[in-house]
């Protein structure tokens, strides 16, 4: 049986289709990663496989359970861990964790066991007495995450789980996931904007932008089908001084947000060629670099765009001064 079986999924809210018709599997064990933008979609279409959101069409199933018909079965499968944090702030991790296993009526001695294992997992059994309020983003993470598997889920999910954390305490969380994924054999699913994010975690991943996947397959397959290597050039005025020129050395060239990109094979042979034609057009060139595909790369092959990275670390920066107001819980 699939852990996610996931068949024209749509939610519309008024005119705007947030979630767009999208379909896919899961398989037991399997990490798989929903990347887009902001705005993309993520957030609605896991509500929606969290039985938090009604769908306006299609069809899901969790281990066989469906979204609409099967509610109470769907939320004993799953563990959510959400954007917006939802622990106790004036509760210790352990109470935190207490007071979740009785809201699913685990008895108290597996409770005890399970918290025990849990808060070792994810290296904050040491902290265990402490109150939440003093846990730094990264360790509030960890402990929501462990809160999430407390109910033995078969299916974990994930939504932008190192939001507005720094690359250390991310690269840590990263590691948790995987050992939790190898040592519990769940399902994962993750939303993120983060391309490094996704590249590292998922075996598989959809790229999804406007309520859309675009692409979805493993993350070596989507770079290599990009083909050849990638010259990033950084240009103010290429496009205006190049307006329809294009070059013999590569059918495949996109402008976007002032970055002039080209994909070709063997890049670093033509690349002394191509800067001394774009200096003779007088195209100013800011910078260059040269590298193998990223999910970047596939991101703008299949959309045209960037992700804007610009606009999530601007939204990652107000996530961090609201988490740092406080009261808030
Ligand atoms: N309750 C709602 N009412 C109206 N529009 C909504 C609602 N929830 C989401 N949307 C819109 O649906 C679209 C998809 O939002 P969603 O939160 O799923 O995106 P996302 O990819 O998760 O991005 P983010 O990480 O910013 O949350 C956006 O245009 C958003 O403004």
């Amino acid at each position: 049986m699939k852990a996610v079986t996931v068949k024209n999924l749509t939610k519309k809210f008024g005119d705007l289709k947030a979630v767009d018709s999208i379909s896919f599997d899961i398989e037991k064990g399997e990490i798989f990663g929903l990347l887009g933008p902001n705005g993309a979609g993520k957030t609605t279409t896991i509500s929606m496989l969290a039985t938090m959101k009604n769908p306006t069409s299609g069809k899901a199933l969790i281990f066989g359970h469906d979204i609409l018909k099967s509610q109470d079965g769907v939320r004993k499968s799953i563990g959510i861990v959400f954007q917006d944090q939802s622990l106790d702030e004036e509760l210790t991790a352990w109470e935190n964790m207490d007071f979740h296993g009785r809201l699913y009526r685990i008895d108290k001695e597996t409770r005890n066991e399970r918290t025990e294992e849990l808060l070792k997992l994810v290296g904050l059994f040491e902290r265990k007495d402490d109150l939440v309020k003093t846990f730094s983003g990264g360790m509030r993470r960890r402990l929501e995450i462990a809160r999430g598997l407390l109910h033995r889920p078969k299916v974990l999910f994930l939504d932008e789980p190192t939001l507005g954390l720094d690359p250390q305490t991310r690269n840590y969380l990263w590691e948790y996931i995987e050992k939790l994924n190898q040592d519990y054999k769940i399902s994962i699913i993750i939303t993120t904007h983060y391309m490094e994010e996704a590249d590292r975690l998922c075996d598989r991943i959809g790229i999804i932008d406007k309520g859309k996947i675009v692409a979805m397959d493993t993350p070596e397959n989507l770079k290599s089908k990009i083909g050849g290597d990638i010259i990033t050039i950084k240009s103010p005025d290429y496009r205006e001084k190049l307006s329809s020129n294009r070059f013999w050395w590569s059918d495949k060239q996109e402008f976007s947000n002032g970055f002039f990109t080209i994909t070709l094979s063997n890049a670093e042979e033509h690349l002394t060629e191509i800067i001394s034609q774009l200096t003779k057009l007088k195209v100013t060139i800011t910078s260059v670099s040269m590298h193998r595909p990223t999910l970047e790369d596939v991101f703008l092959h299949y959309t045209g765009r960037r992700i804007r990275d610009e606009e999530a670390d601007f939204k990652d920066r107000m996530r961090m001064t609201m988490h740092k107001r406080p009261g808030r819980h």
